[in-house]
């Protein structure tokens, strides 16, 4: 396997990329501007560089090398619902793979704006995948956790048998239940989710995704590669994180949901996990979060004590606890009718950690993207500090 870097420049960025073709290998990634490609551009030199490192064989008369090229657009340069202006990107730059980071994301908003959810979130994709059919390219499209949580005991009874037994093979969670077996759990303790669960989206925004999951499907069939992932937050763009700092910062006291249970992602291990994807040119479903489980309430004790340690908060403010109900009427005690969300929505890993390899070179050294969601909280954290 031969790897190439080039020069970076504004839009298009040096990267690495595995192949034997002689031709240059252009990815493109739409929605520059939101947190996920913002760390796809930031992490694609580490991984050159772990690649270079990790490539040993010299031989270049038999190997031919490529270079990759980056190009992450925005929404006025590529609008993924605008099927003519796809046409004209991808004859424009000719990609060899699509990273989907374009969606509609505000769940509370997409309860009365159905329609344009679906549109970026369902027609978008779709359109992208006819256009990667057309011309060959592949595409990695991200999906959501919130296209579970229809029941408060999540999907053991949806779940075959094959995909149980599939996870708890790959089972290296700290948060997967090692006694549950299919048909065994009489209380029905919730557990992970793995990829073949039934989705069932409580939410308008949950309903596009899995929409926009099904139309990638039913055009690329075996060559799409889906990512479902949670909770995700980084540096850049709107996250909780981000949000919680900014109430830390400048009210007494807040009140954090304390039953809806997932698991927070930093956009920078998902984007680490998306490039191995890539240049192990993977195809399927996914599903990525960091390791462990917790609340949105236990999530944000967490921000707190983690930003005061490191100086980004001078005091400590109360947190509340509170339950999805309450918080729900106080909101349309306001006017605002929020979107349902699930109660539990935690991903199962492990069908992607087996794909990847835990020890595969590009994972080296740090493996931020198999570390639990308090300590690449820490990573994020320190960026910030
Ligand atoms: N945020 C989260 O907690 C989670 C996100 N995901 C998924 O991960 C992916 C990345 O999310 P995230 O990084 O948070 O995204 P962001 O919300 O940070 O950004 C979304 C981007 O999509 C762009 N966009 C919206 N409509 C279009 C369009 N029609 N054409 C092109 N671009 C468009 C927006 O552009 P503009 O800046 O102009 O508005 C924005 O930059 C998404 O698929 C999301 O659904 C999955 C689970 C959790
Ligand atoms: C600001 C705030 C939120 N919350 C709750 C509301 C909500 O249930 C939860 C998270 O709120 P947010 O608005 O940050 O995030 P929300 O829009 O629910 O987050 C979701 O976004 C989409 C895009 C996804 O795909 C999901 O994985 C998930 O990350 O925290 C509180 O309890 N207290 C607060 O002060």
């Amino acid at each position: 396997m031969k790897i190439v870097a080039t020069k970076v420049t504004p839009l298009q960025c040096g990267a690495a990329i595995a192949t034997d073709a002689n031709t240059p290998q252009v990815v493109l990634i739409t929605g520059a501007k939101s947190q996920l490609a913002e760390a796809l551009l930031r992490v694609a030199a580490d991984i050159v560089e772990l690649a270079l490192n990790s490539s040993t064989s010299a031989n270049t008369s038999a190997n031919t090398v490529a270079p990759l090229k980056l190009y992450a657009l925005n929404r006025s340069q590529l609008d993924i619902s605008d099927a003519a202006n796809i046409a004209a990107v991808f004859a424009q730059y000719r990609p060899s793979w699509v990273i989907n980071c374009a969606a509609y994301n505000a769940v509370d908003a997409a309860e009365h704006d159905a329609i344009e959810a679906n549109r970026v979130n369902a027609l978008g994709p779709e359109l992208l995948a006819q256009q990667c059919l057309l011309s060959g390219a592949r595409l990695l499209h991200v999906s959501s956790d919130y296209v579970f949580g229809g029941h408060a005991v999540c999907g053991i009874a949806h779940a075959t048998e094959r995909a149980v037994s599939d996870a708890r093979e790959a089972d290296f969670e700290q948060h997967q239940n090692p006694d549950l077996a299919p048909n065994s759990n009489p209380n029905h303790l919730p557990r992970p989710f793995v990829e073949l669960d039934a989705p069932e989206p409580l939410s308008a925004y949950g309903k596009s995704k899995l929409l926009g999951e099904q139309k990638v499907l039913a055009v690329l069939g075996e060559r799409a590669t889906i990512v479902r992932t949670s909770w995700l937050y980084g540096q850049d763009g709107h996250n909780f994180v981000k949000t919680m700092l900014n109430l830390m910062r400048t009210q007494p006291s807040l009140q954090v949901i304390v039953d809806q249970i997932g698991c927070p992602t930093w956009s920078d291990a998902l984007a680490k996990v998306i490039w191995q994807l890539v240049m192990q040119q993977r195809s399927g479903v996914f599903h990525y979060s960091a390791q462990g489980q917790c609340s949105w309430y236990e999530f944000a004790c967490e921000i707190q004590r983690q930003a005061l340690a490191l100086n980004l908060l001078s005091q400590p403010v109360v947190i509340q606890p509170i339950t999805s109900a309450d918080y729900a009427k106080q909101a349309l005690n306001r006017g605002v009718n929020l979107a349902k969300r699930p109660s539990y929505s935690v991903l199962n890993s492990g069908k992607l950690r087996s794909t990847l390899g835990v020890n595969n070179a590009l994972s080296m050294p740090e493996q931020i993207e198999w570390q639990d969601w308090c300590q690449q909280l820490n990573r994020m954290l320190r960026r910030l500090s």
